[in-house]
């Protein structure tokens, strides 16, 4: 007679499966109820309002995770065509105009179920501070003719506003250090550097800085449980097309009908308007008395000439601080890292330098090299690029080298601490992220708690333990097997 196999009883089977379908279950069940929600995104909007262009970005964030880090980023930018709202002052109807179609943009981009609860922000910044100062009613007509037509989104518009410098430049650090998770994880932090159209920022962190020599560069945070004391200055008038102003202001106070410039390219020659020149406030009231209506301002493109004239721009000798960076302005010492974004990353680009850390002398002789070539050449070497740009990069190379140096003090061994960079994974770098973050209160002040194991650890350790349960309840009916060992009875 066949032996019967002892396993096959109806006993240990029932066990058995009802053993499988139990661990099925539960292993099924903490997956399903741990597994991360699918991605729903939240959006925010943020129109950089900037003096030479606005620029749209729209960012998303998984919709369970706001009060995580690192998880924001910016899915689509869009430049806004023409010019800085502040160049509208004469006509700010088109202001309002020229934002429709980034905003039809927006409603593409953002899921129509989220269009209403979309907040969407506009800052200003220097162009704005410039023409409020100039002229604050043409300001405040500006922004509201740019109120009025966002408020035509289907977004939640939170309104319009100038930023302090102060803020542009806290903004901008935030944003660095986010993109780059330095804030959540505590890690030492990068400085910020931001060179704008009319003006520029400085922004880091320095031990010996708390605040008291001086309170107005001084921004205390609180960031995941860490506190940060932040040092940051905006210098009106000193971002690259305020500059060249003040620049060419300098030349043309001797008041002749032309000027030999040696930040210009030999070969550049263009007739220039004295008026407009000096509509700036950052140069009005320094105009010659005798200015005749135009000059001619030709280029011998000498780099070391053109330093002494960008220098020129600086005072550097006022300081009733223990140091200073420039015009009187404290500054304590550098420390750490930094990365330096719009026209510092455009300029350098253009100069091949961005990709590695690069030694001040490297770009010193690059810029005796740009600024020694003839225009034409010039022109032949670089068909792609605007010729506004072109026109321009001996300044503004030159503008920057001097005020990395002479202003802010970076040295031949400090200056390859600075990266220059447009995006940090993916995401530009600028102030318009860290503004968004601080409004819609996504940094907190304390670490969230964070759960004890990872998903892909919790689903493994529920596995183990529920075949282990399973091994010993199997055990604990051993009374019940059958022996193998009895024969079965031939009665
Ligand atoms: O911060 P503010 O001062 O308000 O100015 P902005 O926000 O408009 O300034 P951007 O950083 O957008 O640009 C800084 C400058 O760089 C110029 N710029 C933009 N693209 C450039 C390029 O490819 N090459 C050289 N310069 C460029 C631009 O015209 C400005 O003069
Ligand atoms: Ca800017």
């Amino acid at each position: 007679m066949k032996e019967r196999n002892p396993w096959h009883t109806p006993l240990t089977i029932i066990i058995a499966v009802i053993g499988v379908i139990a661990i099925v279950a539960l292993v099924t069940i903490a997956v399903l109820q741990n597994k991360p929600l699918i991605p729903k995104y939240k959006y925010g909007i943020v129109l950089d309002a900037g003096s030479s262009h606005t620029a749209m970005y729209i960012y998303e964030w998984p919709a369970e995770k706001d009060n995580n880090t690192g998880r924001v980023e910016q899915t689509h930018c869009c430049k806004v065509s023409g010019s800085g709202i502040s160049d509208y002052a004469s006509d700010p109807k088109l202001a309002g105009e020229s934002l429709k179609a980034c905003m039809r943009d927006a409603e593409r981009f953002v899921p129509s179920e989220r269009h209403e609860e979309t907040p969407l922000y506009l800052g200003a910044t220097a162009g704005m501070r410039l023409l409020n100062i100039k002229d604050s009613a043409a300001s405040d007509r500006v922004f509201q003719a740019v109120s009025e037509s966002l408020q035509k989104s289907p977004f939640s518009f939170q309104g319009a506003r100038i930023l302090s410098g102060q803020e542009e430049g806290a903004f901008g650090w935030v944003t660095v250090n986010y993109l780059d998770d330095r804030l959540e994880q505590g890690l030492e932090t990068t400085g910020a550097l931001d060179l704008g159209g009319a003006s520029t920022q400085i922004s880091f962190i320095s031990d010996s800085f708390d605040g008291s020599e001086s309170p107005s560069n001084y921004v205390a945070f609180r960031l995941y449980g860490n506190d940060y004391n932040l040092y940051t200055h905006s210098f009106l008038c000193y971002g690259k097309d305020q500059a060249l102003r003040m620049a060419l202001a300098h030349q043309t106070q001797s008041g002749p009908g032309s000027i030999v410039d040696p930040c210009f390219n030999n070969g550049y020659s263009a007739v220039k308007n004295y008026s407009v020149l000096y509509e700036s406030p950052c140069v009005s009231g320094r105009k010659p008395s005798s200015a005749p209506q135009t000059f001619t301002h030709t280029g011998k493109g000498n780099f070391y000439e053109c330093q002494e004239v960008v220098k020129s721009i600086f005072n550097f000798t006022e300081c009733k601080y223990s140091q200073c960076s420039f015009n009187g302005i404290f500054q304590p010492t550098l420390q750490g890292t930094y990365g330096a974004f719009s026209a510092y990353y455009f300029v350098m680009k253009f100069l091949n330098l961005t990709d590695t850390s690069v030694p001040l002398q490297s770009v010193k002789e690059a810029l005796a090299r740009l600024c020694a070539t003839p225009f034409d050449t010039l022109k032949k070497q670089h068909p792609e690029v605007k010729l506004k740009f072109l026109n321009e990069y001996c300044f503004s190379g030159t503008y920057i080298f001097t005020l990395l140096t002479e202003g802010y003090n970076f040295t031949s061994r400090t200056f390859s601490d600075i990266k220059f960079i447009k995006k940090i994974k993916g995401s530009d770098a600028g102030w318009t992220l860290g503004y968004m973050l601080n409004l819609t209160n996504m940094i907190p002040a304390e670490a969230p708690d964070t759960p004890l194991l990872p998903h892909a650890g919790y689903v493994s350790v529920i596995t183990v333990i529920a075949l282990v349960l399973f091994v010993l309840f199997i055990l604990s009916l051993r009374p019940l097997w059958p022996r193998c060992s009895q024969k079965p009875q031939i009665v």
